[in-house]
C-alpha cells in the first residue's frame, strides 16, 4: 500500500508527474492537490486502467485531508520562471508556498517522505527542514530536493557529444546544489568513463549548469521544463518507493541535510561542501529514506574541486535565506 500525494498536481510539471505516478503500479492512492483545475486533472487521469485510487483535493479548505495517510508527498507548486530570471527570483512567492504545504503535511502525515520540486530547491528544502523540526517530526533522511534532472541533463549531453553513449545507463554524478553554478557535475566520474578533453568538459559544465534556462528560453515566456522534469520526479519517487517497499538498494542523487549520514558526508564536506547543512550528493534509498551518503571513492580533478567551491559559496547564502525565512534570526537566537 502506498498513498502518494501530489501538491501542485495541475500545473506544467503536475500534470505529467500525476499521470506517471498513475501508471506506477506500486502506487495504490494518488491524491492530487491544487489550487484550481485539479477536480479534471484528478476525473481525467482516474481512467487509465491502472489498479490505484484517484481523488481531487481542491483548494486550501482540503489540504489537510489530502496530506493524511499519505506515504509520500510531492511538490511541484509554485510559479516558474520567465526568460530573464533566476531560480532565486522565485523566492519571494514559492517560499511561502512550500512552507504552507510542509506545515499540513507535518501535521498530518509527520512521518511522510517529502520530496521538493519548486525553485528554488536550494532554499525552499532549507526552509522544509526548518518546519518540519519546529513541528518536532523533522527527520532528514525522510526530505529531498529533487535534483534528479540535473544527471538526467548530464547523461543526455554526454550523449550529444558521444554517439555511441547510452544515455539510458550513462551515470555523471552531479553534487553541489540545483541552479547555475551550484550544480556542479563530475564528468571525470562518469560510469562507464567517457574521455573528454578540457574544452569538452568546460563546455558541457555550462551546458548541464544552465540546461533548464535552454528551456525557459524556448518556451519563451510559457514556463520552465516540465515534461523532463515528470519524467525525473516519476523516476526519483519511482527509487524511494521501490527501495521502501523492497529493501533493494537504489541511488540517486538528491539535495539532502548532511547530516542525514555524517560519515557519508565527510567526503563531500571535504572536496568542498565544507560546513553547508545542504548539499546535492547520490544518497543509497532504503525502507527509511536515505540509508546512507554513497562515497565517491576517487579523486576528481582540479576543474571540479574549483566548480565545488565557487558552488559552496553561493549555496551558503541560498540556505541561510531558507532558514532566515522559516526561522527569522530573532527565533533563532
Ligand atoms: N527541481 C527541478 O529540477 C525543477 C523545478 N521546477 C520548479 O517547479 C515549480 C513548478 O513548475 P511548473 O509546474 O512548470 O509551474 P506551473 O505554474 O505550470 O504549475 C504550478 C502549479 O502550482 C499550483 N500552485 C500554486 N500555488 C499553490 C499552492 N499554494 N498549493 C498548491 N498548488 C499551488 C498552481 O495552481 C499550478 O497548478 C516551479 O517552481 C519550477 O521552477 C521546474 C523544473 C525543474
Ligand atoms: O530552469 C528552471 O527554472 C527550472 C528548473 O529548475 C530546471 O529546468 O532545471
Amino acid at each position: 500500500m502506498v498513498s502518494v500525494a501530489i501538491l501542485g498536481a495541475a500545473g506544467g510539471i503536475g500534470q505529467p508527474l500525476s499521470l506517471l505516478m498513475k501508471l506506477n503500479t506500486n502506487v495504490t492512492r494518488l491524491h492530487l492537490y491544487d489550487i484550481v483545475n485539479v477536480p479534471g486533472v484528478a476525473a481525467d487521469i482516474s481512467h487509465v486502467a491502472t489498479n490505484s485510487e484517484v481523488k481531487s483535493f481542491l483548494g486550501p479548505s482540503k489540504l489537510p485531508d489530502a496530506v493524511t495517510d499519505i506515504d509520500l508527498a510531492i511538490i511541484p507548486a509554485g510559479v516558474p520562471r520567465k526568460p530573464g530570471m533566476t531560480r532565486d527570483d522565485l523566492f519571494k512567492i514559492n517560499a511561502g508556498i512550500v512552507k504552507g504545504l510542509v506545515e499540513a503535511i507535518a501535521e498530518n502525515s509527520p512521518r511522510a517522505f517529502i520530496c521538493i520540486i519548486s525553485n528554488p530547491v536550494n532554499s525552499t528544502v532549507p526552509i522544509a527542514a526548518e518546519v518540519l523540526a519546529k513541528k518536532g517530526c523533522y527527520d532528514p533522511r525522510r526530505l529531498f530536493g529533487v535534483t534528479t534532472l540535473d544527471v538526467v541533463r548530464a547523461s543526455r549531453f554526454v550523449k550529444d557529444i558521444r554517439p555511441k553513449v547510452d544515455a539510458a545507463t550513462l551515470r555523471v554524478p552531479v553534487v553541489g546544489g540545483h541552479s547555475g553554478t551550484t550544480i556542479v557535475p563530475l564528468l571525470s566520474l562518469a560510469s562507464p568513463p567517457v574521455e573528454l578533453s578540457e574544452k569538452e568538459v568546460e563546455e558541457l559544465t555550462n551546458r548541464i549548469q544552465f540546461g533548464g534556462d535552454e528551456v525557459v528560453k524556448a518556451k519563451d515566456g510559457a514556463g520552465s521544463a516540465t515534461l523532463s522534469m515528470a519524467y525525473a520526479g516519476a523516476r526519483f519517487a519511482d527509487s524511494l518507493i521501490r527501495a521502501q517497499q523492497s529493501g533493494v538498494a537504489v541511488v540517486e542523487p538528491a539535495f539532502v541535510a548532511l547530516d542525514a549520514d555524517p560519515e557519508g558526508a565527510a567526503e563531500y564536506r571535504n572536496l568542498g561542501a565544507g560546513s553547508l547543512r545542504f548539499f546535492a550528493v547520490p544518497v543509497e534509498l532504503g525502507p527509511s529514506g536515505i540509508k546512507r551518503i554513497v562515497p565517491l571513492n576517487a579523486t576528481i580533478s582540479t576543474y571540479e574541486r574549483k566548480a565545488i567551491a565557487v558552488a559552496a559559496d553561493a549555496l551558503a547564502i541560498n540556505i541561510d535565506t531558507g532558514v532566515a525565512f522559516a526561522t527569522p534570526p530573532a527565533a533563532q537566537e
